[in-house]
């Protein structure tokens, strides 16, 4: 894996070192919003209507961040107004690709063989990462976003009047709750299994690890008398905390090192990601073929040998009983 500096790409791993081993995600950079009339949304520039047909989202099934947006394109109908692309579950020297496998889905707009490529369409000299995931605007021909946090709130809303299915995961009366959630939720568990899983000293780690635990007994507790995050409706903070949930035991507890407790010891937090599996669209989002063999595959100073773990035998689908 690697990354694009002034358009060119570099194979390079993330430098822990300047941060006393310890992993800081870098922000997005594509940061403009589509919504119902062009005008501008929160950041970034105006000009990006809801439009059916006019968008193309890249994801990769095995990138919880991604993931989100494909609950959202589901969950709010958007599947004939938004196309996809899914890249191969390996992140190799060239990055994210489009090589032939299980699940991908190539790129119709300019068949390209790698994720960079699509950058580099966007900005021939964009230096930073090349994650997933893209939302592309195909009349403006560039990225629109590629913010998962953002690209959500986008779909939630903005294509309401276009043909999306009604449902509001981000209701105005619970909006404060929403950001405090997500805000621990995101540095302790969603952000908190990679700061684990990529530190590289043993302090880092253990910095990490002990507020995500921290954060799992405090979730186990609210779901203990509610039925999710904010109380009886659910909410963008849930489906945010959903993704790190199901990939937990299959990959976070062994490859990342977050083995204090799973997500089976824990008898709400383990029916409530049940039940948000089983929401009606959600299972087919979930595709644990692309998720373990993309973190153990990809990561090769975690797990050289490439090994993916058989186990563990857990079964999404038993009744949650919620
Ligand atoms: N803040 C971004 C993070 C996206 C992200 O880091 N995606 C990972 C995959 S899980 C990626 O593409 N990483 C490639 C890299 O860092 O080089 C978001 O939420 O959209």
């Amino acid at each position: 894996m690697g990354l694009l500096v002034d358009g060119v790409w570099q194979d390079q791993w993330y430098d822990t070192s300047s941060a006393g081993g310890r992993f800081i995600r870098k922000a997005s950079q594509f940061r403009n919003w589509i919504t119902p009339d062009g005008r501008p949304g929160p950041t970034g520039a105006g000009g990006f209507q809801a439009e059916p047909g006019r968008y193309h989202l890249y994801v990769s099934y095995a990138c919880p961040w991604a993931h989100r947006t494909l609950i959202f394109q589901v969950l709010k109908g958007l599947e004939n107004i938004i196309s996809v692309s899914v890249v191969h579950w390996l992140m190799d020297k060239n990055g994210w690709t489009f090589a032939p496998g299980e699940g991908v889905i190539a790129d119709p707009l300019f068949n390209a063989k790698v994720l960079h490529e699509i950058y580099t369409h966007a900005d021939p000299n964009y230096t930073g990462r090349v994650t997933v995931p893209i939302l592309w605007d195909k009349q403006a021909k560039t990225i629109v976003n590629n913010e998962s946090s953002e690209i959500i709130r986008m779909f939630n809303s903005a294509f309401d009047q276009v043909g999306a299915q009604p449902g509001d995961y981000y209701p105005e009366a619970l909006r404060n709750r929403i950001d405090e959630l997500n805000e621990r939720i995101y540095n302790t568990v969603n952000n908190g299994v990679y700061k684990c899983g990529f530190a590289t000293t043993q302090a880092a780690y253990e910095e990490a690890l002990n507020p995500l635990f921290d954060s799992l007994d405090w979730i186990e507790e609210i779901l203990s008398t509610q039925r999710y995050l904010t109380g009886n409706r659910l909410t963008e903070a849930d489906w945010r905390l959903f993704t790190t949930l199901v990939r937990f035991d299959p990959v976070y507890v062994g490859h990342f090192k977050c083995n204090t407790r799973r997500i089976v010891d824990y008898p709400h937090l383990w029916g409530y990601v049940r039940e948000l599996y089983q929401i009606p669209g959600v299972a087919k989002t979930v595709n644990f073929s692309h998720i373990k063999r993309h973190y153990y595959q990809s990561h090769e100073t975690i797990n050289p040998t490439r090994i993916v773990p058989l186990g563990p035998k857990i079964n999404f689908t038993e009744p949650h009983n919620r």
